[in-house]
């Protein structure tokens, strides 16, 4: 292994494995010695019980970015929606590379759908839809208070296993990681413009040391302009409603001609009061425009639901 491999810090379930994979062989394409790195983190060894009971922010991305820090791997690739706003110091976000899907699917048991529901509207009343997710259980609740939403945890694989073995009769997963792990055929309805996205979903995070200069040229040579300015709208929304990622918010922002438009919508946990806000501005202001729909959020009383979240 020569001087300047560049070592690939990730997690080992097989959707980090395909991001990881991907990333290795993009930079491979552009002449860089790469190696992979597995790292378990707190996230992966809670295998029962709700994310929030965690109770910690970063639990898939702590563990990697202490391994960037020690110096045992150069960049990260992570989940850009499970990584904390909060910049740790020493290290940077040196690109986001092409975005997969960023919205929402729902997954039908399959008697389900013989029956006929194949889409949240038909879906029977009362039925059982499971997420681990506080923002898909408030839109789903707000969109059908009837729905009995149920936990989910676990890897992609093992979600879709839970609803096989009749835990739930639909379920909703990113389609991002449907998509990466060729399971699309197992989308019932794809959510887009139903559910507003969490911010960054679908998008890859590649984090490095600030002074890795290196690393931070390979890296940012597989940036998406668009993506990551996307991308920073919806952060920039969240770091300002301080939210973290427990809270029930979404955030979804569209690039076209240099122009984000970006919306952000908050919820009370129960899905009963809801707070939208969509509003456009340059691509080249991301952080300005998500900052900017984020104080609109919190004109309209936003603090006091997500308040309401963390007591
Ligand atoms: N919190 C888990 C997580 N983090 C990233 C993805 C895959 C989609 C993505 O890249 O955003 C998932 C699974 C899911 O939400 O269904």
């Amino acid at each position: 292994m020569s001087d300047s491999t560049i070592r690939i810090g990730t997690r080992g379930s097989r959707l980090a494995r395909w991001q990881a994979d991907w990333v290795a062989g993009e930079l491979r394409r552009l002449g860089h010695e790469v190696a992979i790195v597995e790292i378990t983190t707190a996230g992966d060894a809670q295998k029962t019980g709700p994310i929030g009971a965690i109770g910690t922010q970063g639990v898939f991305t702590k563990e990697i970015q202490r391994a960037l820090l020690a110096g045992s791997v150069d960049l990260a690739v992570h989940s850009l929606k499970d990584l904390p706003t909060t910049p740790t110091p020493g290290l940077v976000l040196a690109a986001v590379p092409e975005r997969e899907s960023p919205f929402d699917a729902l997954i039908v048991r399959q008697d389900r759908i013989d029956g006929g529901a194949a889409t949240l509207d038909s879906l029977p009343r009362g039925a059982r839809v499971g997420t681990g997710s506080v923002r898909r259980k408030a839109q789903l609740l707000h969109l059908r208070p009837d729905l009995v939403v149920g936990d989910l945890r676990g890897n992609v694989e093992t979600r879709l296993a839970k609803l096989e073995a009749g835990e739930h009769d639909a379920i909703v997963l990113a389609e991002a990681g449907l998509v990466r792990l060729g399971l699309r055929g197992r989308i019932t309805q794809r959510l887009a413009g139903v559910i507003i996205p969490a911010p960054g979903q679908g998008a890859l995070g590649l984090e490095c040391r600030a002074d890795d200069t290196a690393t931070s040229e390979a890296a940012n040579r597989l940036n998406r302009h668009e993506d990551h300015a996307a991308t920073t709208a919806e952060r920039a929304a969240l770091a300002r409603l301080e939210g973290g990622c427990l809270a029930a918010l979404g955030a979804h922002a569209l690039a076209e001609n240099e122009t984000l438009a970006l919306t952000a919508l908050v919820l009370s946990e129960s899905g009963d009061r809801c707070l939208q806000v969509d509003e456009v501005g340059p691509l080249a202001e991301a952080q300005a425009l998500g900052e900017r729909v984020a104080d609109a959020l919190l004109a309209q009383g936003a603090a006091a639901l997500l308040r309401e979240r963390q007591a």
